[in-house]
């Protein structure tokens, strides 16, 4: 059996090193590079807390794609790095399965048009957790019968990006069903800026930062004497993986760049 060759970038970061470990126990995957600012040039199995595997650091991803033959890479970066290397990655043929979160529509856009125009299957998707594609699944139905809704996201305080990737990709799928409505009163006031949250096509998210969080969702949906709540919770980084797995054996096979795993796991 041929083993998939991969790269990682962000590999020594919370969601690369976890997604190491994971390549680490699955004999058909082979960690051929890892892309990350800090490390350049040496081994991962010289930096501590990372797995005994042979494949080199590098700073700069078209030389690593230049100096190994990649079939998929891994992205777990930050926003404007994350849409670097995922145009790298199409422009070298090889396959994006992307986890980074706050890429721009415009972003979204471009790289799909690029990855249409080089025939080169890939993923993008706000979040890997069989469980959240789910919950967001779920809030899409019930959005068609509750219009009033608030999304509260709450996860660990080193995250950089606000509302969360989930956040976003949640709210546009509820807009796919939800009558549009401008929630609560139209003469509302802030006393404090912020105070209700970001606005979506008049409904509100909101987003709580604190240590020991990992990542939480609840929707809360709202009708008359009632409410519904739709909640998914990752206690650990592990939740992400099996989603990141699947993608990879799955982009293998398509022509074309997705936005979100529902596509894959749904469709
Ligand atoms: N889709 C999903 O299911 C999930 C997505 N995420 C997303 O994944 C991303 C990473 O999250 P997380 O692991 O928590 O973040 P971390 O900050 O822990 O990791 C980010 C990594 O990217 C590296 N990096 C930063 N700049 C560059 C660069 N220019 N070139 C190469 N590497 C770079 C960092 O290196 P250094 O430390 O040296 O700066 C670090 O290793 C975020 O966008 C997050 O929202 C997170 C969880 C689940
Ligand atoms: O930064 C994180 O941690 C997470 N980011 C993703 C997001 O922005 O939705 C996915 C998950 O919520 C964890």
């Amino acid at each position: 059996m041929s083993r998939i060759n991969i790269v990682v970038a962000g590999a020594s970061g919370k969601m690369g090193s976890e997604a190491l470990r994971m390549i680490e126990k699955d004999p058909t995957l082979h960690l051929v590079g890892c892309v990350d600012l800090r490390y350049n040039g040496q081994k991962v199995s010289e930096i501590d807390g990372l797995p005994k595997l042979d494949a080199k650091f590098y700073n700069d991803i078209n030389q690593c794609f230049k100096e190994v033959k990649a079939d998929v890479l891994i992205d777990l970066t930050s926003p404007k790095v994350g849409y670097k290397h995922t145009k790298a990655a199409l422009l070298h043929g090889v396959r994006p399965v992307v986890g980074t979160t706050g890429f721009t529509t415009e972003q979204l856009e471009e790289l799909t048009e690029l990855a249409k125009e080089k025939q080169i299957g890939g993923i993008i998707a706000p979040n890997f957790a069989m469980g959240a594609v789910l919950m967001m699944q779920f809030s899409k139905m019930a959005a068609k019968f509750f219009p009033d809704i608030e999304i509260i996201e709450k996860h660990h305080d080193q995250k950089v990006d606000a509302p969360s990737g989930t956040a976003i990709k949640t709210a546009e799928l509820i807009q796919e069903t939800r009558q549009s409505k401008q929630q609560g009163r139209s003469d509302e006031e802030e006393i404090i800026e912020g105070a209700r949250g970001a606005n979506y096509d008049g409904m509100k998210i909101h987003s709580v930062r604190l240590p020991g969080l990992i990542a939480h969702q609840e929707v809360i949906f709202a009708g008359p004497g009632e409410t519904l709540t739709i909640k998914h919770d990752s206690y650990h980084r592990e939740s992400f993986m099996s989603g990141i797995r699947f993608a990879i054996d799955q982009v293998v096979n398509l022509t074309e760049l997705i936005y979100g795993l529902e596509h894959l796991m749904l469709d």
